[in-house]
This record gives C-alpha cells, sequence and structure tokens, in this order.
C-alpha cells in the first residue's frame, strides 16, 4: 500500500449475532488520509465508527478489504501496527481508577517496553503536556472527567505514535474541558501527527478538521473537507412562518426541494429547504398568499447532518 497515514480499501466487518442475520457494521468503506490530516470521521451512534477504529487498531479482524497504518497491513503486520498506533477512547474505559496519574502512564509506558529512566522522563513531559503535573500523584477516581481524558491522550501518546485514533474524546465533557482538549489536539497536528477522530459532534469535526467523512449504516457517504461541508449547510435554509393555513402548508410541502414542513408551536411552522431555488419559490408562494411573518434562518450543523444521516442521527450532541 502507499505512504499515507490510513489506507482503507473495501472494507467490510460483519458481526454475527445469535438467531438473527449478520450485523454489516462496515460496508465496502474506503478512505485514505494523508499523513499529517486530522480527519473527522463523522456517523450517529451504530454507524461502525468504533468498528473501524477496532479494525484500525488490529483488534478486530476484517471480514474483507484491507487496511493499512503507514503502509503497514492491519492483518499481516499488526505487530508493527500496535506500535504506530495510540488508541484514546472517551470516558473511562482503560484507566485504573485506584492508581494515580503517573502510575497509569508508567503502567502503559512499561507495557510499551520503556525502560525505567526514559519512562521516567516521558511521563513527566506527558503529565506537564497535558496539565496534569499537579495532580499527578492523586488517583484517577478523583480526577474529573475532563482530566480523565487528558490523561487518555497522555497514554495514547506514550509510545509517540505517528497515527492517533481518537474515539468520541470529548464525549460527557464539559464546555471548557472540552475547548481546552480540542487545542490539545491543534497542538499535536501542529506537530505533525495524523488524527482519526471519532465524533457524532459535527461541529467539533468541522473546527478540527482538515477534512470530514460521514459514515452511516456502515457506509462512507461522502468525504470533504469542513468547507465543502459549509455549502452543504448553505445550500439549506430554514424559514419560520406565524400564521400558515392547514391548506396552504400543504401546499408548501408539495413544492420541490422542499425537505420538511413542521409545527413548532401552536402557529409558528417551521419550513426547511434544500436548494436556493425552493426558497425563493415558497417566499413567493407565501407572499402571494398574503402571508408576511416569516423568518429566515440557517440549520445549525447538526441539523444538516441529520438531513444526511436521517432520523437515525436523533442522537446527536448526546
Ligand atoms: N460485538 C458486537 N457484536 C454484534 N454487534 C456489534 C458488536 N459491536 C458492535 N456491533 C454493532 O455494529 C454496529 C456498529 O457499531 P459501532 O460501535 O462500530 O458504531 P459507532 O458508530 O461507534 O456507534 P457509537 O457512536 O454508538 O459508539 C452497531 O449496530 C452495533 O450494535
Amino acid at each position: 500500500m502507499t505512504g499515507s497515514a490510513i489506507e482503507v480499501r473495501e472494507l467490510t466487518r460483519l458481526y454475527r449475532r445469535k438467531g438473527k442475520p449478520e450485523l454489516r457494521a462496515l460496508d465496502r468503506v474506503t478512505l485514505t488520509v494523508p499523513r499529517g490530516e486530522v480527519h473527522g470521521l463523522l456517523g450517529p451512534n451504530g454507524a461502525g465508527k468504533t468498528t473501524l477504529c477496532r479494525v484500525l487498531s488490529t483488534v478486530l479482524l476484517p471480514s474483507s478489504g484491507d487496511a493499512a497504518v503507514l503502509g503497514r497491513d492491519v492483518v499481516r503486520q499488526a505487530e508493527e501496527v500496535k506500535r504506530l498506533i495510540g488508541i484514546v477512547f472517551g470516558g473511562d474505559r482503560g484507566l485504573y481508577p485506584r492508581l494515580t496519574g503517573r502510575q497509569n502512564l508508567d503502567l502503559w509506558a512499561s507495557l510499551y517496553g520503556l525502560h525505567r529512566k526514559a519512562r521516567r522522563v516521558r511521563v513527566a513531559e506527558l503529565l506537564e503536556r497535558m496539565g496534569l503535573s499537579e495532580r499527578a500523584e492523586e488517583r484517577v477516581q478523583t480526577y474529573s472527567r475532563g482530566m480523565k481524558q487528558r490523561l487518555h491522550l497522555a497514554r495514547g501518546l506514550v509510545c509517540d505514535p505517528g497515527v492517533l485514533l481518537l474515539d468520541e474524546p470529548t464525549v460527557g465533557m464539559d464546555p471548557v474541558a472540552a475547548h481546552d482538549f480540542r487545542e490539545l489536539v491543534r497542538e499535536l497536528r501542529t506537530g505533525g501527527h495524523t488524527v482519526l477522530l471519532t465524533t457524532h459532534d459535527m461541529a467539533e469535526a468541522a473546527a478540527l478538521s482538515d477534512r470530514v467523512s460521514f459514515l452511516d449504516n456502515g457506509r462512507l457517504t461522502l468525504t470533504a473537507s469542513p468547507e465543502a461541508v459549509g455549502d452543504v449547510v448553505s445550500s439549506h435554509e430554514r424559514l419560520e412562518v406565524r400564521g400558515l393555513p392547514a391548506a396552504l402548508r400543504a401546499r408548501v410541502a408539495a413544492l420541490p426541494a422542499v425537505a420538511a414542513v413542521t409545527a413548532v408551536d401552536g402557529d409558528t411552522t417551521r419550513i426547511e429547504t434544500e436548494t436556493p431555488e425552493a426558497v425563493r419559490a415558497v417566499l413567493l408562494l407565501l407572499v402571494e398568499e398574503g402571508i408576511t411573518d416569516i423568518a429566515r434562518t440557517r440549520p445549525s450543523l447538526e441539523e444538516v447532518y441529520l438531513h444526511l444521516v436521517g432520523d437515525r442521527g436523533m442522537a446527536v450532541g448526546g
């Protein structure tokens, strides 16, 4: 395979389930992430993001297709791949709560075969970088979620990996902790690391990523720069109209490229459109019918994301 950081070709992963048909968690996924890129992998719950991370980190075997990290095949060269990647999961998984922050990192570094002296230096350096030095001698169970997550990131960086897999790293964090964490990811990118960031937070992906991909039901539906995602956003608009009679509501809903017409409250109707022409057509019709109480707004990134993935994406932001 090529010199890309991550190269995935026609990757399929099935899960066998008792008494049910096999579940296709990844369905012929093809993705190339060049070295030094922060790549956002977006998708609703169950889209297959974690499965892809697991295959890349050699924990799960592909059912078919290929995946390589820094040119090493995840199946045939699994041991090499393990040394080239760092994995950071959201939540509490993988930390020992009764050990201190320093002990956790030291343990991890010893698993990577770092000797005592090198370990001490590396662990101190990472604690400092993550802003955890002051609390390093305290048990992890006393840490806030944001601190745990920074410790996770430090753990992922112990072996100075070329490729970092961040799986929902800011899930459950308060906004300040999430902001600080994102700053760290930006620093990593400046330092030349390649990052695959899985998230269902579209705004986070857009803020951090050079490119983003959308995974839905195991299929990769789109890979684009966040700016291009912005184009998707700007082609969607939302009108909020007061006093729209039911008969007129039905006529609006029947116009081409009108995505949704929903009641917001007793008197307000929300009309979502997918093209600039649709906005014009709706406005013309409303004005013709004497309806003038209309507000135009842009949907949030999350809302566009919902459009892309449908109601399977209802857990967005959750
Ligand atoms: N060990 C397993 N056995 C059977 N099905 C599984 C297993 N692990 C995951 N799945 C299923 O595979 C699909 C993809 O799951 P995966 O965890 O990769 O999604 P995800 O995008 O990471 O979701 P989330 O955002 O909820 O973490 C889901 O339908 C899930 O229920």
